[in-house]
């Protein structure tokens, strides 16, 4: 388990986290901690990372446990927490005729941000996401990894604390994958970021620390390093298999076996 030093200041805190879509648990009793850094989040497709990360975004609001952001119950200062917030969620319904600067624009004015810094902050954005040339094109002429790159262009904007991104690379191509972790690599000392994925090799070139979940269950919280440690002898001869692969899978076939 990592354990949060001393003077560390927790952005997020849940405690027996659980959410519920009417009768399905998405998630089950989830308690950690985050601190500053780069935390991955992985599962397998339905394993409950979407809502675990629309709670950490204030998405959605706990009905059963506790979250606390930057120190303070969401609920009770929704719109103070949600400034320091980035979230990129998996897809987001854009009007296509909207412009791109114009989209930025009308996210950095819900996040409060004045007419004055806005220009700014949109530039930064763009910068970041290499979008730059895009910026007066409409959003329904953007490629498919184009518009992901725009979601995770509203989500940087401003340099929020906690940046929360749901499959921030599904669908770009190799090169731009590999700028979008060096995106999340450049963040600022003091922000928070949780990365999803499905496969545990997306998260190792970027995550200090892996959470896992299954069946809306945490069932692995540590470093990526002793989770590779974890794999390193369960890696048949010829599987192709890298030591995180072999331990996310070993996680699985344990939870299945219990
Ligand atoms: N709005 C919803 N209404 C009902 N059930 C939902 C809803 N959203 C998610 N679920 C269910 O909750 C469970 C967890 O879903 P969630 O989207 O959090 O998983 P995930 O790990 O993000 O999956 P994926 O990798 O496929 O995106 C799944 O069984 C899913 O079918």
């Amino acid at each position: 388990m990592v354990s949060l030093p001393s003077a560390a200041v927790a952005v997020a805190q849940a405690g027996d986290l659980s959410h519920r879509y009417g009768r399905h648990d998405a998630l089950i009793d989830v308690t950690f901690s985050l601190a500053p850094g780069v935390t991955g989040l992985v599962g397998v497709n339905g394993a409950g990372k979407s809502t675990l990360l629309r709670l950490l975004s204030t998405t959605l609001l706990p009905r059963s446990g506790s979250l606390t952001l930057f120190g303070s119950d969401p609920a009770h200062q929704l719109a103070d927490v949600r400034r320091r917030i980035g979230y990129m969620p998996q897809s987001l319904d854009i009007p296509g005729g909207l412009g791109v600067r114009d989209f930025l624009a009308y996210m950095a004015w819900l996040r409060g941000y004045g007419r004055r810094q806005r220009p700014d902050l949109i530039d930064q954005a763009l910068v970041a996401t290499d979008l730059t040339g895009r910026g007066r094109s409409r959003v329904g002429s953007l490629s498919g990894g184009m518009l992901r790159r725009l979601l995770l262009a509203q989500a940087v904007l401003g340099e929020p604390e906690l940046l929360v991104l749901d499959e921030p690379t599904a669908g770009l191509d190799p090169e731009q994958r590999v700028r979008v972790r060096e995106l999340i690599g450049r963040t600022r000392p003091d922000c928070a970021t949780v990365v999803s994925s499905h496969l545990i090799e997306d998260l190792v070139p970027v995550a200090r620390r892996v959470l896992m979940l299954d069946g809306g269950q945490l069932v692995f919280d540590g470093s990526i390093d002793e989770l590779g440690a974890r794999g390193a002898g369960l890696v048949a001869a010829g599987s192709g298999l890298s030591a995180h692969e072999a331990a996310f899978l070993s996680l699985l076939s344990e939870r299945v076996a219990t």
